[in-house]
């Protein structure tokens, strides 16, 4: 009951729905109780007394106890359905939010196929319970309720012989329960894992067809395929072994119902119209009994989602910490970092180690140093993607801190080395950051980005549609769009991280002049693997395994005989002496 306490305030607002369709259900249960008592009136009070006038007013009466029934059976299941459809919209809509504010390290590990089956997968089966599951839990009370008052009036001994298997059925149901919640939360997960292989393939496809893995992928596919198929299995094992139990027990009542019922008939205490109505009653409790494994199947279903959805609910959002007041002023970009740290985890070593330096406004920093060396770590800084283990960090003179994270990514271009596009037009994509930017701005920033021409050569210029991962565009291309979408920010802070690795030398140089377009008068801060690419930067910062090893203008840096930045530029420059030799 948890699981459902802890989600109330997603259906909790529209109880008024659920609670009309219980009245609703009320009217259902009452007309249904209805039909043995006309049967049991026919047969004791027009049948087998011989008042056959009775019987056109008893059959307009069953006609209108029918007719009720359908009315009040329309308003129940669309009053229920209503209740958990706008539930799940409102609970859809705070996940998919909550996604949006969750911190990096939550998608370090998170797994696209799980979070997309809990989004769609679970949220349905959450709905499905709250529409149809939990009316048929008030449903099973209310039946067996009117029922038992019903054949209580009747016979109060032949009702208590009826229902003497009832606490053996209520054993069997509560075991039941207790064997098939585990399974439904192991499918849940299992169907997660399934989802995540697909997703992870079809996102992976060049990498799976390049390295000729197809049929590796197929066998574990295939692998997480069984498990799911045994979870399923495992599963219908127990209802297997549960389930006749439970209708065998619910037959035993039926059969003492007979036997004692028939002998109070031959007694005379009892009606046979009684005993006939008692036998359709008697169905009324036994059928729901039945049934509760089903309803109980749906209500364990229906937990284990939920508490996968509060899994991501309960997920620490990302703390802003700026004051609301803040405003979303123009920063001017001066950039200090004193004596900062980075961990990315408890148990992993520091990333980043007492780093200092200032950036001016307006000018260009250079990072360069292996892989591995804490380059990109900078920037996830910058942007507060990640935050700092120890240190100060200033923008503007101010601890970066103090500004909202809308603030402060407004402020900051990126331009990453792979280019995420959305499956939408390039317009769209260029206008992502500033969507109320107009045409004349778009083609203005693609123009400086030296991205206007090739767009305008596509079938359908700026219309044109991308594929999920921008098919159709090279890798290029795909950066002079981000290129331009930075420009479109009109950010005060740039970061270039490795922008110009993934392409050929003389999309560089193309790639390289839009960049000047894009850097003037913006603090810049350029990582990047290539000397050339950092060559003209103000300064420019050497790092080794987290730390500053060297700094210095280009000239500077060369003059270091034995320093790491001269050999990164004496090995390529060879590398280009080569390449032109051999030209
Ligand atoms: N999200 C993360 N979680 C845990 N460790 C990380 C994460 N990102 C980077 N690291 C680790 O931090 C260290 C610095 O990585 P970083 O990406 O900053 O290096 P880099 O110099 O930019 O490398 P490259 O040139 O290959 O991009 C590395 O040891 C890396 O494994």
């Amino acid at each position: 009951m948890e699981t459902f306490k802890r989600l109330k305030r997603f259906y909790w607002p529209y109880k008024s729905y659920f609670i009309w369709s219980l009245v609703a259900l009320l009217g259902v249960t009452g007309m249904t109780v209805m039909y043995p008592i006309i049967l049991q009136y026919t047969i004791d009070h027009a049948v087998l007394a011989g008042n056959y006038d009775l019987i056109p007013y008893l059959v307009v009466g069953l006609v209108v106890v029918m007719a009720i029934k359908g009315v009040t059976v329309y308003i129940h299941q669309y009053l229920g359905d209503l209740f958990g459809i706008t539930a799940v919209h409102r609970l859809r809509n705070s996940l998919y939010e909550k996604l949006q504010y969750l911190p990096f390290r939550y998608y370090d590990n998170a797994k696209t196929g799980d979070l997309m089956s809990r989004l769609t997968g679970d949220v349905e089966t959450f709905r499905f319970f709250l529409s149809f599951g939990c009316a048929q839990l008030v449903n099973f009370v209310l039946l067996v309720g009117f029922s038992m008052g019903v054949m209580f009036y009747y016979s109060v001994p032949l009702t208590l012989v009826t229902m003497a298997m009832l606490p053996f059925l209520a054993i069997v149901v509560w075991k039941f329960d207790k064997r098939v919640h585990p399974g439904f939360r192991g499918i849940r997960k299992s169907l997660a894992k399934l989802n995540t292989k697909v997703q992870e393939n079809v996102s992976g496809v060049h990498t799976v067809k390049a390295l000729s893995q197809e049929n590796e992928e197929i066998h574990r596919f295939d692998h997480t395929n069984d498990d799911y198929k045994q979870k399923h299995l495992d599963i219908s094992k127990i209802w297997g072994n549960y389930f006749p139990l439970m209708e065998f027990i619910g037959n035993l009542s039926a059969v003492f119902l007979l036997a004692f019922g028939g002998y109070l008939v031959i007694q005379g205490s009892l009606q046979p119209g009684e005993l006939v109505a008692f036998f359709s009653l008697v169905w009324y409790i036994i059928g729901p009994i039945m049934n509760l494994g089903f309803i109980i199947n749906m209500f364990s279903q229906s937990k284990a989602s939920g508490e996968r959805l509060l899994e991501i609910l309960d997920e620490e959002e990302r703390l802003d910490g700026a004051n609301e007041s803040s405003t979303m002023k123009r920063l001017v970009g001066e950039v200090s970092f004193n004596q900062v740290s980075l961990h990315y985890g408890e148990k992993e070593g520091a990333a980043l180690k007492d780093l200092t330096f200032h950036v001016a406004e307006g000018k260009t920093i250079g990072l360069v140093g292996a892989t591995g060396s804490g380059k990109s770590s900078i920037a996830q800084l910058i942007t507060r993607f990640y935050e700092k283990s120890a240190g100060e960090i200033l923008i503007d003179e101010e601890p970066i801190e103090s500004y909202s994270l809308a603030q402060l990514r407004q402020n900051i271009g990126v331009v990453m080395q792979e280019t995420f596009l959305f499956s939408s037009t390039i317009r769209d994509n260029l206008a992502y950051g500033r969507p109320e930017a107009t045409m004349e701005d778009i083609i203005a920033a693609a123009k400086r980005a030296d991205a206007h021409e090739f767009i305008s050569e596509l079938p359908d210029g700026y219309d044109t549609v991308l594929g999920e991962r921008g098919l159709g565009l090279s890798g290029g291309q795909k950066q002079r769009i981000a290129i331009a979408r930075a420009i479109i920010m009109n950010p005060s802070i740039l970061i270039l991280d490795d922008a110009t690795s993934a392409v050929d030398m003389q999309t560089e140089v193309k790639i390289q002049r839009a960049f000047r377009e894009l850097m003037k008068g913006r603090t810049t801060f350029i990582i990047a693997h290539r000397i050339s690419s950092v060559k003209h930067a103000d300064e420019i910062l050497v790092l080794d395994r987290g730390e500053i090893t060297e700094r210095g203008t280009h000239q500077q840096l060369l003059q270091q005989e034995n320093g790491l930045y001269k050999r990164i530029y004496d090995i390529q420059n060879q590398d280009q002496e080569y390449v032109l030799q051999q030209a």
